[in-house]
């Protein structure tokens, strides 16, 4: 297709809507993957962990060493990555492919992954894993990492969505960003309806990718799901929607320094 000469504004509020969409079936199918495995406390006990040279739990080994080989492998070049131990990360080694630059610089300084790592562990795994131990620990740690991964994605695409907004209204956004109005930012960012569509449609999703296939229609069976759709709409309502707007709020604190 023709490029248009504004072809650098490739986000829009539609089509970031549309990617938090399509983010939303990672994170499901993330859930169902994690929830495959009981809690395995191991894979979070310090102690047992016992790894030479490493202090911390196994899952922290995992997510350490598995950010330092997807740092060397270009991962952390796309703006839309933010890596959850950021310190000390190794270089790129691979020729860099260079992303538009959308974002204010600023951009680059915000990170709540540790916000997000603490709900993760703390919140949202008792509700999703069954306890129980079956030793897939390194397996459990692994798929920790992958939703991890996909939910920091999608709340750190709130910068995106904040610059879309700025972009579209930057008189609205101006003055309450001078005056470092965070209560005024959030409410203008806010579409209450969007974020009741977003939760029924992921609690909807978790229901139909969650649900058990067979071929014989007469033993299809709504009730026997691989996790509890609550969780993903509980996920969304209490910790995901609000992270994302807290992303936005600081990205705006930072769009005209
Ligand atoms: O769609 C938007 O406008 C967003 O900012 C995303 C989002 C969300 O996290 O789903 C957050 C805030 C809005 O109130 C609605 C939805």
């Amino acid at each position: 297709a023709e490029q248009s000469p504004d072809s650098g504004n490739v986000y829009t509020l539609a089509s970031v809507r549309e990617d938090l969409v399509r983010q939303e079936d990672t994170i499901i199918y993330g859930l169902i993957e994690r929830a495959k495995f009981p809690s395995n406390p191991h894979t979070y006990d310090e102690e047992y962990a016992q790894i030479q040279g490493f202090c911390g739990s196994l899952v922290e080994f995992v997510v350490k060493n598995t950010e330092a080989i997807q740092a060397k492998a270009g991962r952390y070049k796309n703006p839309e990555e933010n890596a959850f131990f950021p310190e000390n990360l190794p270089p790129s080694i691979v020729p860099s492919y260079s992303f538009k630059q959308f974002l204010h610089p600023g951009a680059a300084s915000i990170n709540i992954n540790k916000s997000i790592w603490k709900m993760y562990f703390q919140e949202l795994l008792p509700l999703l894993a069954t306890s129980g131990d079956d030793g897939n620990y390194a397996q459990t740690a692994a798929n920790d990492l992958s939703l991890l991964q996909a939910i920091s994605r999608r709340i750190h695409y709130g910068k995106f969505v904040a610059e879309v907004k700025f972009r579209d209204a930057p008189q609205d956004y101006e003055p309450l960003i001078r005056a470092k109005d965070k209560e005024g930012l959030m409410k203008l960012l806010t579409f209450t309806s969007v974020e009741e569509t977003v939760r029924k449609r992921v609690e909807k999703k978790a229901a139909v990718f969650g649900q058990e296939v067979s071929l014989d229609n007469e033993d299809d069976d709504e009730e026997n799901h691989k996790f509890d759709p609550s969780v993903a709409s509980s996920l969304y309502k209490n910790w995901v929607i609000p992270f994302t707007k807290e992303v936005q709020v600081e990205y705006l604190l930072r769009r005209l320094d």
